[in-house]
């Protein structure tokens, strides 16, 4: 054996590294299999170019584990290394790297990806690191190295009749866990699910059963079928993802199974997107539209990044832009910077481009999908519909092109582009300053009442009932010329469209001062009163929220601002040419007739909105069933 020192200053690197990686240390076996599989995909390469005598065999990675000598072992059948290269590798470019890293990251908080530490991260588990290789190269000696972490080193001879690399980690006290099967298949489950070679780590039992195929005498039963059970190899990955696959040559089937394996729990999912593209970067990948309906929350993080099919996060956010973080699937580019942080990934112009090439593909594919099969489109809806309001609030480019296919939908279940929804309504739901004015509903079952009242008056009442439609309507309104968007409840039916006519008030001066007072007294805290003249038709009294005021209370909710001090912006409006007010409280002369007429008024109103409940709601059943009798 030779000794000999190794050149950097490695004497003070353990410890930094161990305390910066310690929560990533898992991260040592994506590395070491990584640079398996490169020195297995660089001797492919060569001898698919000729430079390698003889037969390359077979290059299945495999990942051993020995228990009884605390090892775990790395061993690959690629390039290896002569002696040269050993030292030049592991000592200089290695243990070098090691020291960049920690020169770079000392005063780094977050680190993503940790790319660049490579063989080194192997001392986050192991004491000792062993490496015995053999180049592919004719003629090439076997070499073995041992290095236990400090700036010394040793080389010599060693055994081994193949080429490629054994890295033989001893495991060292604190990380006995990487002796464990369930362990490593964990990790590898994770990491290394999808890499280009196979990897093998240990062998699993398959079952087979055999018919019985002698012959059976007459009577006699035929034997049960024989078990067979065979022990093969476990590889644990699928070498060939579907998202390096041409698409041309992929069924839906296809990806529905693909999607499977990805998300065993999941439902299928709705469609799906292939991205390919070489330049000016690289990215594969295949990102699914899942059926959002549901909580959004759930559905968050489940997007895989993987580097040239290396696992590297689930954690896309500065990828994808926030929106597309709904969507499951995989991306794969060599070009995302790994080795840096994330302030710096935010402010890479590769990034930039790949996050607007995939914004601009899922806005493509939603709005193919609108032209070819509106129906389908529509049916699908209840799904996409958050997704593309969500993506249209937070993404300006997204808005201009989602604007063409994002649907709303009324009451009777009616769907419009915006477009069509303007040109419906234009006629009747213009308002006096021009504007066009959408009515919505955020409950259809609790307003019944006053949608029906509004369709009476031959308005077109759209449902907007996810938390989602609040800040898109807003949206619209910023974004979409002259348009303005009304709540059933926020004013009388007359007045959710304001037009130029005064209508004349039946009642005298004195007469709207009586019923204003006498509503005062009865309606207290509870809302401010005012008396209108509206439609015959329009019901006594009617209650409203403004608008405005509704959707401040609303966003200060939203931003969990405590909104009890401030009262629900009530109004009740007691319709002055409603002959009812007339006859049953303008012409009752008993004061208790009167406030008792008026207050079974107000309680209707309250009850027409489900307001109406406790003792309040007792007495209203009370006076009702006196009234009858
Ligand atoms: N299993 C192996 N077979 C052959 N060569 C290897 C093997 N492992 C490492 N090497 C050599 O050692 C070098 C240093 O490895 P290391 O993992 O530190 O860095 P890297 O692979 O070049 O880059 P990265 O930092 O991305 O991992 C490699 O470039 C390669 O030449």
């Amino acid at each position: 054996m030779q000794k000999g020192n190794i050149s950097v200053q490695t004497e003070n690197i353990f410890p930094i590294i161990k305390k910066f990686l310690y929560s990533d240390q898992e991260i040592f076996l994506r590395e070491l299999v990584s640079n398996a599989v490169d020195a297995t995909s660089k001797l492919k390469t060569l001898a698919r170019k000729g430079e390698v005598k003889g037969e390359l065999g077979e290059t299945t990675i495999d990942i051993l584990i020995d228990a009884e000598a605390k090892t775990l072992t790395i061993r690959d059948r690629g390039i290896g290394m002569t002696e040269e290269e050993v030292k030049k590798y592991l000592n200089q470019v290695a243990l070098s790297s090691a020291q960049d890293f920690v020169d770079k990251y000392k005063d780094e908080a977050s680190i993503i990806g940790h790319f660049g530490l490579g063989f080194y991260s192997a001392f986050m588990v192991a004491d000792k690191v062993e490496v015995v290789t053999r180049s592919f190269k004719e003629g090439s000696e076997p070499v073995r190295w041992i290095c236990e972490g400090d700036p010394s080193y040793e080389i010599g001879t060693a055994e081994r009749d193949f080429h490629g690399t054994d890295v033989i980690l001893h495991i060292s006290e604190d990380s006995v866990q990487y002796l464990e099967n369930s362990e490593i298949e964990g990790l590898l489950n994770k990491y290394a699910r999808f890499l280009p070679v196979p990897i093998r780590f240990g062998t699993k039992t398959e079952v087979e059963y055999k018919e019985f195929e002698g012959e059976v005498a007459e009577g006699e039963e035929k034997p049960a079928p024989e078990k067979i059970e065979t022990e093969v190899d476990n590889i644990i990955n699928n070498t060939e993802p579907l998202w390096k696959k041409n698409p041309a040559d992929l069924t839906d089937e296809d990806y529905v199974s693909f999607y499977r394996e990805l998300y065993p729990m999941g439902q299928p999912p709705m469609f799906w997107i292939h991205l390919n593209i070489d330049f000016p970067f690289n990215l594969t990948g295949i990102l699914y539209f899942p059926k959002v309906s549901g909580g959004l929350e759930l559905q968050r993080n489940k997007i895989q990044l993987y580097s040239n099919q290396v696992y590297v996060t689930d954690d896309v956010k500065e990828i994808v832009p926030e929106f597309l973080t709904l969507l499951h699937g995989v991306i794969d580019s060599p070009d995302i910077p790994l080795n840096v942080s994330r302030s710096y990934l935010q402010a890479d112009t590769n990034v930039k481009k790949i996050t607007g090439y995939i914004t601009k593909k899922v806005a493509e594919k939603l709005a193919s999908l609108f032209k070819e099969d509106r129906a389908d489109f529509e049916d699908k809806w209840p799904d996409l519909g958050v997704f593309v309001k969500y993506g249209m609030i937070s993404e300006d480019k997204f808005y201009d092109r989602g604007k063409k296919f994002v649907l709303l939908e009324n009451t009777e279940g009616k769907h419009s582009t915006i477009e069509e929804y303007r040109e419906r309504i234009s006629a009747n739901q213009t308002d006096k300053y021009d504007r066009l004015v959408g009515i919505y509903t955020a409950d259809e079952d609790r307003q019944h009442t006053l949608i029906t009242a509004a369709q009476d008056r031959g308005y077109d009442v759209l449902v907007f009932e996810h938390a989602i439609d609040a800040p898109f309507l807003q949206a619209l309104e910023q974004k979409e010329e002259k348009m303005t968007f009304v709540r059933v409840d926020s004013a009388t039916p007359d007045q959710l469209v304001q037009k130029d006519e005064e209508k004349e008030n039946l009642l005298s001066e004195e007469e709207q001062t009586t019923v204003t007072n006498l509503f005062t007294n009865i309606v207290g805290t509870a809302g401010t009163v005012e008396v209108k003249p509206l439609d015959v038709a329009d019901a006594p009294v009617q209650i409203v929220r403004p608008e405005f005021m509704r959707r401040m209370k609303e966003m200060q909710q939203l931003q969990g601002m405590d909104t009890s001090m401030f009262p629900d912006s009530v109004q009740v409006i007691i319709n002055a040419n409603n002959p009812t007010v007339k006859e049953h409280i303008l012409a009752k002369e008993d004061e208790g007739e009167r406030s008792e007429n008026a207050t079974h008024l107000y309680q209707l109103a309250l009850l027409s909105q489900q307001m109406l409940s406790g003792p309040d709601l007792k007495a209203f059943v009370d006076r009702s069933m006196k009234m009858l009798g």
